[in-house]
């Protein structure tokens, strides 16, 4: 009998759902794709309907699926890789979600985590979960459905609700409620979890009076966590690993050991530097979380999450109708030599990492006379690479006399942009290296996958996968890329009203 050829990635994101098989070599078969409603009831709510992740996310496995010929017994195992922090909640007789999924953008719990940080809460959270209080992360939305729903914390009580990130309501609904389980990388997310002993924290549960009946298992990320319901796909495919997006990708980089770094350009920006089994404390404004774990070593990354990347190009589309597609604004910004003096701070939702400032709104400053909508364009692409390297700086400012970061490898939808890859060289001052596979937070789902159900014997063997496909030198003097990220904080400075 032949081995199976195949591994499935099934990528949950914030704006689409999508699925990619992929050969043994980690090359791409065949991939589908779904967008669903993005749902904002009230200014700073963001939700999803958990019916809508879950119909359109299965859709595209069975398409990927079916576009490329593919049975289920030809595929060694599927994995699963989500947008991180966003918040269901379902019940564990029927199934049925309790209310939309709170997701990572969503502001409304802001007055919560003020109240946390008033009541002196910032110190221990920070020791134990390596994150800040944030409305960011999942613990004080899953407080918020529970005081909100009616009769929700009762019901949690007696154990009849299950709480859950996106890869868990997944996993639950392709196991058919055999699987209520998440990895170490979203459980790290939550606000819940003790990073140092891998474990959820009593104290931290009594903090935002959360009952332990909610909550799911916690496994490494390659991991045997269940098989699909026969009737998805023809036969029961192994679910072999789970991780959240971020992490993901990082492991589909190849970053595996201590210093190595990727980001990706996506709505988000989000920069992560592997750090081996040294769980690191940033004091630069980063946070520290779990990385994809192949076994029970747990291993760690210093995180910077920027909330607005590849957002500041839908805006101009779509708010600005500045260009009709995202890859327009290559060509706008290109029909002008520089941004003009013009610095856009795209700080729409707040700033994240490394600033953390929930009030700041966006501004558009340095505009004169002679400034055109391409000045505009130039300065939006700019302002992703000006946060990422505040990032990276940060990151350097943490590692300072332990060797910092070399070269960056990038990957998500606007990494295909050469002008912004070429402008982040230039203001980071090291190489910035683009894979030729640049579907990288799936690729790791399907290495994850593979590791736990033997396809793969090593990560050597899947180091050896990673090419090149263009490396971007920096060219600008270190003198002016300063001067360029002094304006940059200068423009930083002024958002917040
Ligand atoms: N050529 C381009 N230049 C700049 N940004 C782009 C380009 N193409 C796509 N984008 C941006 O990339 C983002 C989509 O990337 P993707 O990795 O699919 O995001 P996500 O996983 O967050 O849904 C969008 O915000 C889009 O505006
Ligand atoms: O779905 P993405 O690619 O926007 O990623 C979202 C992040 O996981 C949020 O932390």
């Amino acid at each position: 009998m032949n081995r199976p050829r195949f591994l499935l990635a099934l990528d949950q994101g914030t704006s689409s759902s999508r699925s990619i098989l992929f050969d043994t070599q980690g090359r791409v078969v065949a991939m589908a794709q779904r967008e669903f409603r993005q749902i904002f009831p009230q200014p700073g709510w963001v939700e999803h309907d958990p019916r809508e992740i879950w119909n359109s996310q299965l859709a595209t496995a069975q398409e990927a699926l079916g576009k490329a010929g593919v049975g289920a017994a030809d595929v060694a195992a599927l994995g699963i890789t989500n947008q991180r922090e966003t918040t269901l909640v379902w019940n564990r007789g029927t199934g049925e979600p309790l209310c939309n999924a709170i997701v990572w953008q969503d502001r409304r719990t802001e007055p919560a985590c003020a109240a946390l940080r008033a009541r002196g809460f910032e110190a221990m959270v920070r020791e134990r979960t390596g994150l800040v209080i944030d409305a960011y992360f999942s613990g004080t939305k899953l407080k918020w459905i529970l005081d909100n729903v009616p009769g929700a914390r009762d019901a949690a009580k007696r154990g009849e609700l299950a709480f859950g990130t996106v890869d868990c309501w997944l996993a639950w609904q392709l196991t058919g409620g055999a699987a209520h389980a998440t990895d170490v990388s979203n459980a790290s997310r939550t606000l819940l979890f003790d990073i140092h002993r891998n474990q959820w924290d009593d104290e931290l549960l009594a903090m935002l009076d959360i009952p332990h009946e909610v909550l799911p298992e916690v496994h490494a990320s390659s991991h045997l966590y269940g098989h699909t319901q026969a009737g998805l796909f023809g036969a029961p495919i192994a679910i072999g690993g789970m991780a959240g997006d971020q992490q993901s990708a990082l492991f589909g980089q190849a970053c595996f050991s201590a210093g190595l770094a990727k980001n990706t350009y996506g709505t988000g920006c989000f920069m992560l530097m592997h750090t081996g089994e040294e769980c690191r404390a940033s004091s630069n404004g980063l946070i520290t979380t779990s990385a994809a774990q192949i076994n029970a070593t747990p291993e760690y990354a210093l995180e910077g999450s920027v909330f607005i990347g590849g957002a500041v190009v839908q805006w101009l589309r779509d708010g600005l109708h500045a260009i009709k597609g995202s890859e327009a604004v290559q060509n706008l910004a290109e029909s002008v030599p520089d941004s003009g003096g013009v610095m856009f701070v795209p700080a729409f939702t707040g700033l994240g990492a490394p600033y953390w400032k929930p009030d700041a709104r966006g501004a558009i400053l340095g505009l004169s006379r002679g400034t055109t909508v391409a000045h505009i364009a130039r300065a939006a692409l700019e302002s992703i690479a000006f946060q990422s390297a505040a990032l990276l700086q940060a990151m350097s400012r943490d590692l300072a006399g332990s060797g910092g970061v070399t070269e960056l490898r990038v990957d998500g939808g606007a990494c295909v942009n050469n002008l912004l890859m070429q402008f982040q060289a230039d203001l980071l001052g090291i190489p910035v290296v683009r894979p030729k596979v640049i579907e990288t937070t799936a690729l790791g789902a399907a290495y994850l996958a593979g590791l736990s159900c033997g396809v793969y014997a090593s990560l050597d063997e899947l180091a050896a996968h990673w090419q090149a496909e263009r490396v971007f030198h920096p060219t600008m003097s270190r003198q002016r890329a300063g001067e360029l990220m002094q304006n940059w904080e200068h423009a930083v400075a002024q958002t917040v009203l």
